[in-house]
């Protein structure tokens, strides 16, 4: 996948997304106000608007216990298991697999009243990323998603607006190994999950009902994607 035309951009994004990711929300500067919690999950964002278009970077951090980061990122990157999960998305096509880590996504959305329907063309790549700390702890996996334009899918052509996203999954797997020195089970693995996401909705919406719906939408979508790969993993061996 090296060859390929946007492996330069791939790994700049990928680079950038994960160092900011890693920020905690006291660090990577002001502003970051928290607007939904529920048990592990906390979800902040940054009030911003693009050319009067509301694009609230969103920062969200969760703990699940009994997954890997390999595991939530696999069935994040995945698209044989995204219908059974995103609950807003119409149609995904799998435009171009450019290498087992690399895939090219046309996505549309269920329309959101009164917004109009919305579609989004990006690259997806998953990686493993060697940690930093050198703890003796699993490695880090990262999925970034980022919007890019294809000739074949013309931006503003068809019923839907063009959104604009840039999405950074983050995962660290935490193992607590049993003092008896048994084997590490599900009880004793738990993720750390960092979910960024800047949405660009493309074409005018009003602010009020974006945020109303970015509000109800992405807690919605966490607490709902990882209950699906809790359910998908709990009987299988772990994967690291
Ligand atoms: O993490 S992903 O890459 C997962 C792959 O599917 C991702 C996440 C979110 C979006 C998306 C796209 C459009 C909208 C809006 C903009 C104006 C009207 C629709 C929203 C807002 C509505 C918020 C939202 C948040 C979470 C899930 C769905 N909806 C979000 C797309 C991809």
């Amino acid at each position: 996948a090296s060859s390929h035309p946007l492996w330069p951009d791939i790994e700049r994004k990928v680079a950038s997304q994960v160092s900011m990711a890693k920020l905690g929300v006291g660090e990577c500067g002001a502003g970051w106000q928290l607007f939904a919690e529920d048990g592990e999950m906390k979800m902040y964002r940054r009030e911003e608007e693009v050319d009067g278009l509301v694009v609230d970077p969103l920062k969200a951090v969760h703990v699940v216990k009994g997954i890997t980061g390999f595991e939530v990122c696999h069935h994040f990157f995945s698209p044989q298991y995204r219908y059974d999960w995103e609950t807003t998305l119409e149609h995904m096509v799998v435009v171009e697999t450019i290498s087992e880590d690399t895939i090219l996504f046309q996505q549309t959305h269920k329309r959101i009243w009164p917004a109009s329907q919305r579609d989004a063309v990006f690259w997806s790549h998953m990686r493993r990323l060697p940690d930093d700390q050198d703890r003796e702890g699993p490695d880090l996996w990262t999925v970034v998603n980022q919007s890019t334009e294809l000739p074949q899918y013309p931006a503003n052509t068809g019923k839907c607006v063009r959104v604009y996203l840039t999405v950074c999954l983050l995962c660290q797997t935490l193992v607590n190994p049993p003092k008896n020195g048994g084997p590490v089970t599900r009880d004793d693995i738990s993720c750390k999950i960092t979910y960024c996401s800047v949405v660009n909705p493309g074409g005018w919406a009003p602010a009020s009902v974006l945020r109303a719906v970015y509000k109800r939408e992405y807690p919605k979508f966490l607490k709902r994607f990882t209950a699906y790969v809790m359910s998908k993993t709990k009987d299988k061996p772990i994967r690291f």
